[in-house]
């Protein structure tokens, strides 16, 4: 039974707070009038009052019970993993969890799940596959109550212990990538190439770079012979782009099938991106871009290029998983990552 004896104010003085006390004013404030452990002057009473506090709490804790502040360190020790930091300082109950790192927050969301059933204890997060910058919060866990039952954390802490931490950082890797623009409407000099630019600024942004780039008519051999240029120039990474719909000459897709590309699935539940297609040749992922990546500008390849960097295979399952919050709304000012999209 958790014991906590509250007493007026005015007769507080001298004593210690047992947890932080809040102060808000509208559109002007919100944070900590009076810190966990502060002792209580005469002037400070005055002031509580205008916080609204005409009582205080002294805690006596039981032996199964914890306060707010030590679990909150024990909940972000055992929830905070690879590529996270955070700071001791417990500020209202809270720790904020950040990355240590730029790149991609990886959410465990089954054990996220079971951990925030226990009622008590809670955790909330950036979305799962959301590209995140150094220093981004990313995550904040706290106890509900001032005080709580020790067991209840203990059990939070063992969820989060099971396996790998429940929310990492994984950084990007580096590659140099190799484009394989297709088209016989570019590669005759029809109209000018569009798509480079747009995949050279993609990558750039994810700390990649363009080490080559080839360009093929609609024809499936021809597509093929220039994806081998690439992987033959050292490519780590090929993106082709165009000719991945249903008309005749959309014969990219053949052109990476003849290239040698294996584990190929086409097509995906995410709009714009339909008609993207993911692969690989040895351990070199080749991705099909349909010509929308050029003209939108978020698609089915944003949502997937950090993931791959990443490290992870992406096969069906993974392209199914897309499809609640892969349609884009199409806003006149694009705020990605900042919107529902591909979460
Ligand atoms: N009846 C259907 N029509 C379309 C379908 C469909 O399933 N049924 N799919 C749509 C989807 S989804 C997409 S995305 C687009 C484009 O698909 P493709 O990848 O096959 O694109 P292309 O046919 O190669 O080109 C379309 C358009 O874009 C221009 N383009 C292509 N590459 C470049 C480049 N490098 N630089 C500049 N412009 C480029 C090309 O000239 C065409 O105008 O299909 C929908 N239609
Ligand atoms: O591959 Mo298309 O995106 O769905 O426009």
């Amino acid at each position: 039974m958790i014991t906590k004896k509250t007493i007026p104010v005015d007769q507080a003085v001298g004593m210690v707070l047992p947890h932080d006390i809040t102060e808000i004013v509208k559109d002007e404030f919100k944070g900590r009038a009076f810190k966990k452990g502060h002792i209580i002057q005469p002037r400070d009473v005055e002031h509580l009052r205008r916080l609204g506090k005409e009582n205080i709490y002294v805690l006596e804790l039981g032996p199964g019970e914890i306060h707010e502040n030590e679990a909150a360190a024990l909940l972000a020790e055992a929830l905070a993993g690879e590529g996270t930091q955070y700071s001791d300082d417990v500020v209202e109950g809270k720790i904020t969890i950040k990355a240590a790192c730029d790149g991609l927050l990886k959410i465990n969301r089954e054990a996220l799940l079971e951990l925030n059933l226990l009622g008590e204890v809670m955790c909330a997060t950036l979305h799962d596959n959301t590209p995140v910058k150094r220093g981004e919060q990313v995550a904040a866990t706290r106890l509900i109550p001032l005080v709580g039952e020790r067991r209840l954390v203990d059990q939070a802490v063992r969820i989060a212990g099971g396996g790998e931490k429940i929310i990492r950082v994984l950084p990007l890797k580096k590659v140099r990538a190799g484009l394989v623009i297709t088209g016989s409407e570019v590669f005759y000099g029809r109209i000018e190439d569009k798509f480079e630019k747009v995949l050279r600024t993609k990558l750039a942004k994810l700390g990649s770079e363009v080490g080559i780039v080839r360009f093929a008519p609609d024809d499936p051999q021809q597509i093929a012979a220039e994806i081998q240029a690439c992987l033959d120039s050292g490519a780590e990474l090929i993106v082709t782009s165009g000719g991945m719909s249903v008309d005749p000459d959309d014969v990219t897709r053949l052109g990476i099938r003849e290239a040698g590309a294996e584990d190929m699935v086409y097509g995906s539940p995410v709009l714009p991106g339909a008609m993207f297609l993911v692969s690989r040749i040895g351990q070199v992922p080749v991705l099909g871009l349909p010509a929308c990546g050029m003209f939108h500008s978020i698609t089915v390849l944003d949502l997937l290029l950090p993931r791959i960097l990443a490290g992870e295979t992406i096969g069906r399952r993974e392209l199914a998983d897309m499809g609640h919050g892969g349609l884009c709304r199409n806003c006149k000012k694009c705020q990605y990552p900042v919107c529902p999209f591909g979460k």
